[in-house]
């Protein structure tokens, strides 16, 4: 596992004005265990997560992204291991866990109540929430106030959601996969607002996605997930810079690459695309250029399906040894 020491100070999502959720401690997590009956998810997971900062967490299905975060924030007890939130444990200690918001897809709420009985009750749970944020997002997003929370429809309930995390301004939000259904336009609310939330008011947000790409430019560090251990840990930034996408006809890019750590390669017809490690740069960006390729930045998704993270076949004891390494 590689932790990211960078400073987060340039970052987009920092304001110059910090407030007082900049002082909270972060997230220790040590030797974390997690067992349903004989099924072990989390496997001895080690991970540590910087206030205001926002984290992506992605895996392939089944890997135990959510019952990382669940047992983080103690939704699920854990079977062994050590969790530290502002250096205390957050089992049965309250005054840690109103400091938290977990969003996900098995949230109950009452099957009776509205978003309206919603926005009264929250407020109790959530010391900095803020009514006015939480009316604001509900009125970009058109979740209706008086509708049964049961006869919202997949995407309403997911924007409700969302609202409440903004809303709650909780120092630890967790969001897991938080736009089920959400069509192209809401999900794009969604991410201005998420980061106009971070901007005004820093928190550390924990988000996991399968919408990679979409979602990059949120995201400061990326947390890769395999068989239920960390992979990889790394600053975005170097995660992209790790790897260059090499395109063009098939003999063309096997003469170019023939020097190059080949991580993954793909052909359409004649048509060839590589992703090789390390940057393309001097004399060998003119030798691209004659042998007429395109030599680009790949994006994150791509970076990630090329180390094998998402492939479910990949997920398996004798893999995890296999680390995802940037060098
Ligand atoms: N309550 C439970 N009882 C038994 N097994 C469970 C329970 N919750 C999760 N699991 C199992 O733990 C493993 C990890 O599940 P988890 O939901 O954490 O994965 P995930 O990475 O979030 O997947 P996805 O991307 O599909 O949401 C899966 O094999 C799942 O079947």
């Amino acid at each position: 596992m590689k932790l990211a020491t960078t400073s987060h100070d340039h970052h987009p999502l920092h304001s110059d004005h910090p407030d007082e959720s900049t002082k909270t401690d972060g997230i220790t997590v040590q030797g974390l265990t997690k067992s349903y009956g004989k099924h072990r998810v989390l496997q001895g997971l080690d991970l540590r997560l910087e206030s205001g900062k926002v984290y992506g967490l992605l895996g392939a299905n089944g890997v135990g992204k959510t019952t990382l975060m669940s047992v983080i924030l103690n939704h699920t007890f854990r079977s062994s291991g050590q969790v530290r939130i502002d250096g205390q444990n957050p089992a049965e200690n309250a005054r840690v866990l109103e400091r938290t918001c977990f969003i996900h897809e098995d949230q109950r709420w009452h099957d009776e109540y509205t978003a309206r009985h919603l926005l009264q009750a929250l407020p109790a749970f959530y010391p900095r929430w803020s009514a006015q944020t939480a009316q604001h997002l509900l009125d970009r997003f058109s979740v209706p106030r008086k509708t049964p929370l049961k006869k919202l429809s997949r995407g309403q309930r997911s924007a409700l959601a969302i609202s409440i995390s903004l809303a709650s301004r909780a120092d630890y939000t967790f969001l897991d996969e938080p736009y089920l259904g959400l069509d192209p336009s809401s999900r794009n609310i969604f991410y201005e607002e998420l980061m106009l939330a971070v901007s005004e008011h820093p928190r550390l947000v924990l988000m996991s996605t399968h919408l990679i790409d979409e979602a990059a430019n949120l995201m400061e560090d990326v947390i890769l997930m395999r068989w239920g251990r960390i992979d990889l840990h790394a600053p975005v930034e170097d995660v992209t810079a790790s790897m260059t996408a090499v395109r063009g006809m098939d003999t063309a890019v096997d003469e170019f690459t023939a020097g190059y750590d080949v991580v993954s390669s793909q052909s359409l017809g004649r048509i060839k695309s590589v992703l090789v490690r390390g940057s393309v740069v001097g004399r060998e960006q003119q030798r691209a250029e004659d042998l007429h390729l395109s030599v680009e930045s790949p994006g994150l998704q791509e970076i990630v399906a090329a180390l094998g993270v998402l492939d479910a076949e990949q997920n398996t004891p004798e893999h995890v040894e296999n680390k995802g390494d940037l060098s």
